[in-house]
C-alpha cells in the first residue's frame, strides 16, 4: 500500500488504463474487463484489476490535472511496478476537422509546465508516446473504424482558460485538443523506462462551443477503451 493507493502488492496489474475520472475507471472496468475487483478507494479515487482476454490489467483513476497524475503514476510505477501506462481521457478539440467524439492519439504533449519542470530546468524536453504503443493504438482504431485523429496534444493547467492567444497559437500550430494530464505521464513513463500513451476521446469543441455532459464522458467513451486494451495486447 502507498500513501494514495491502497492496493496490496501483486493487485496492480503491469498494465494500466488511466481515466482522469474515477467513475469512468468503474464504469470502463465493469464493462470491459472480466472478473474486476475493487483494490483501491483511497480518496476516492476507485481502481480495479480484473483480465482482459487473460491478461491482467488495472483501471486506475488519476484525478485531473498533472500534479494529481504524477502522484498516481509515480506510486503505480514505482511502488506496484506498473510498465505500461494508458491514459484513457476527455479532451477538447481544438482543429475544424476533430469533432465531438473523435478519438485522438496524443503523438506527443506540448505544455506551458509540467511537474517535471523543476527536474527539467532549462530543457525543453519534447514528451511523447511510446512508439510501439501508438502504432497498435493506430491498427486498432482503424479496425474498430473509430474517428481517430494521430497528432500533438496540449496538456494544460487551466480548465478554465483565459489565454485565448495561446488556445490560437497552438491551434495554428496544429494541435488537435487540450487536456490536462498526458505531457507529464510521457516525461514520468520516460524516467522511468516505461511505454505510455494517451488516447482521448473529444468531449467539447473550443472553436464550437459543443460539449457532452458529464454522464456521457463517465460512461460513453468506448471505443477508445477498446483501442488502449487492443494497443495494450496486440495480436489478441
Ligand atoms: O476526462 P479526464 O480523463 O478527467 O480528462 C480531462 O477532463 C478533466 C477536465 O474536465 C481533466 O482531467 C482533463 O484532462
Ligand atoms: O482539459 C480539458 C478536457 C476536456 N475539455 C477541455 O476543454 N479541456
Amino acid at each position: 500500500m502507498t500513501v494514495h493507493i491502497g492496493a496490496k502488492p501483486g493487485e496492480i496489474a503491469e498494465t494500466v488504463l488511466i481515466p482522469g475520472d474515477p467513475y469512468r475507471a468503474r464504469w470502463a472496468a465493469e464493462t470491459y474487463l472480466d472478473d474486476a475487483r475493487l483494490v483501491t478507494e483511497v480518496r476516492g479515487e476507485l481502481g480495479f484489476t480484473g483480465t482482459w482476454r487473460g491478461h491482467p490489467v488495472t483501471i486506475q483513476g488519476s484525478g485531473m490535472g498533472m500534479p494529481s497524475l504524477s502522484i498516481y503514476a509515480n506510486e503505480l510505477i514505482r511502488d506496484y511496478g506498473a510498465r505500461t501506462l494508458i491514459r484513457v481521457g476527455s479532451c477538447g478539440g481544438m482543429q475544424a476537422h476533430v469533432k465531438v467524439r473523435d478519438v485522438i492519439l496524443a503523438m506527443s504533449a506540448s505544455s506551458v509546465s509540467t511537474p517535471s519542470a523543476t527536474i527539467l530546468r532549462e530543457l525543453n524536453y519534447a514528451p511523447h508516446a511510446d512508439w510501439g504503443l501508438l502504432r497498435a493504438a493506430a491498427d486498432a482504431a482503424e479496425a474498430i473504424g473509430a474517428p481517430t485523429h494521430v497528432g500533438g496534444i496540449h496538456s494544460s493547467d487551466t480548465f478554465y482558460d483565459e489565454r485565448g492567444d495561446l488556445t490560437e497559437q497552438l491551434t495554428r500550430h496544429g494541435i488537435l485538443g487540450v487536456e490536462m494530464e498526458a505531457a507529464e505521464l510521457y516525461i514520468l513513463a520516460a524516467r522511468h523506462g516505461c511505454r505510455a500513451l494517451a488516447i482521448l476521446t473529444v468531449s467539447d469543441h473550443l472553436q464550437t462551443g459543443e460539449e457532452l455532459p458529464s454522464d456521457q464522458r463517465e460512461r460513453s467513451f468506448g471505443q477508445m477503451i477498446e483501442i488502449a486494451l487492443a494497443a495494450a495486447f496486440p495480436g489478441e
